[in-house]
């Protein structure tokens, strides 16, 4: 199932459609409600992943911008037993979920105290208001992400362009204590900057002249993010105001906007994808290599069923006199694993990690420990025996190999696996992000 993002509307928000794209585009299902859905019970929040709160003028701004929707959730009632929208919001979070809030939604969620949280109270720290030039600001900003945030919103994001509209986003925090609180958290993740690429307060690359230069908040968990700017309106290059010029100068521009990144890395964080494996004879030998005719059927390579057999697709990445000479060998290896290869694979097969990973698997003439074609990524566990020389040099030619192949190879000592199992995971799972996004760049 898809990661489901549920985008609240109604009572004059308006940036829903964008938002639903987004998230499209990224690969998680949307729906948008009508707010009055929430909390009449129609639609529960826990039947969903991510909760987003778009832009636009809820209840036309009054009483200041977000204000009453904050209340909204903080005293309506949902149902008879007194709960409010606010409890499901808590525990929703409670739960490990994602909360996003842009523009108008970053002011509810700031109104309403989700937005620092550093007390854990939900009570509000800080507040948004008018903008330090008095006006309405409609421009293009552009943001660096604190290095020390640690929301998944912003995984790998330095800097960002993306537009501004809003009359209310000037950030004002109260008094100094609060000011150091959010810092050392680093809580302040978005700043605006100017064109040297500095955390400015000068207008207009700061538009509303918000204090700690600070465009967006997350909470301590991470897992509640809101910002002025909007993402959300630069999905495609198309959308920026210079796109014409930028194709000029670079051809090869893609077209891609920058504000996708904020979607896809929070759907990627919720389920890790792997990547579509490229199509047949494109920039790889895996796959031209392997025709139709050279197909073995899948009869010739039944494996044993048992403990390690995974139910899957026979793929042939060798051609079919390699596989004759290799399979034996594959099957026997299968059988009897290490102790390090056991335990790894324990921990990489059924797709733990996201991704099918096939083990003793040949290429071309070799046969790796660990694959997921997927994502084109090879696991080794290598033992005593490779730390010598004439076996190190043999690893190094057969490393070059499968990267000329597209694979990207990881080596972990027989040692390592077994004493540092979680450090080995979560390098694989790294590689397999890192793969993953440069599959889709290309
Ligand atoms: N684009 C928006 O979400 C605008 C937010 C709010 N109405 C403001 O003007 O500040």
């Amino acid at each position: 199932m898809k990661v489901q993002a549920l985008i609240l509307t109604g009572f004059g928000i308006n940036c829903e459609e964008e938002f639903a794209a987004a998230y499209r585009l990224a690969g998680a299902e949307p729906t948008i409600v009508h707010l009055n859905q929430v909390l009449h019970g129609q639609v529960s929040i826990h039947d969903f992943d991510i909760l987003n709160f778009p832009g636009g003028f809820s209840f036309g701004d009054d009483l200041g911008s977000g204000v009453v929707l904050a209340n909204k959730l903080r005293y309506r009632q949902t149902s008879a037993g007194g709960r409010t929208l606010l409890d499901d919001i808590r525990q929703f979070i409670a739960d490990g979920k994602f909360v996003l809030g842009i523009c108008n939604g970053f002011q509810v969620l700031v109104k309403l105290g989700l937005l620092p949280n550093l007390g854990g109270s939900v009570t509000p720290e800080v507040t948004l208001t008018h903008n330090a030039s008095g006006r309405y600001e409609d421009r293009w900003v552009k943001l660096r992400v604190n290095p020390r945030a640690t929301t998944p919103f912003l995984k790998g994001i330095d800097t960002l362009e993306v537009p501004v509209r809003h009359g209310e986003g000037r950030l004002v925090v109260p008094d100094d204590a609060t000011r150091q609180a959010i810092e050392a958290a680093g809580l302040n993740c978005l700043s605006y900057i100017d064109a040297n690429g500095d955390g400015t307060s000068t207008y207009p690359f700061n538009p509303n002249g918000a204090d700690l230069n600070c465009a967006g908040l997350c909470d301590p968990s991470g897992q509640v993010f809101g910002l002025m700017p909007h993402p959300e309106a630069f999905l495609s290059a198309y959308n920026h105001p210079d796109w014409a010029r930028r194709k000029r100068q670079n051809p090869e521009l893609g077209e891609e906007g920058e504000g996708l990144a904020i979607f896809r890395n929070i759907v990627e964080h919720i389920q890790p994808h792997p990547p579509a494996p490229s199509p047949a004879g494109e920039g790889s030998l895996l796959y031209s290599a392997v025709d139709g005719k050279e197909r073995l059927s899948s009869n010739d390579v039944e494996e044993d069923k048992g403990q390690y057999q995974t139910a899957q697709d026979h793929v042939f990445t060798t051609s079919k006199q390699q596989w004759k000479k290799l399979k034996g060998w594959a099957r026997e290896n299968r059988k009897a694993p290490t102790e390090a290869e056991e335990a790894l694979w324990l921990r990489l097969r059924r797709e733990q990690l996201g991704v099918q990973f096939r083990r003793q698997h040949a290429i071309a003439s070799y046969i790796v420990d660990f694959v997921s074609i997927g994502a084109k990524l090879v696991v080794e566990a290598d033992g005593g025996i490779h730390q010598n020389p004439e076996q190190a040099e043999y690893d190094a030619g057969r490393t070059q190999l499968l990267e000329e192949y597209g694979f990207r190879v990881l080596r972990f000592a027989n040692e390592t696996i077994l004493k540092q199992p979680q450090a080995v995971i979560a390098e694989i799972q790294q590689a397999l992000q890192e793969q993953h996004s440069k599959h889709l760049i290309h």
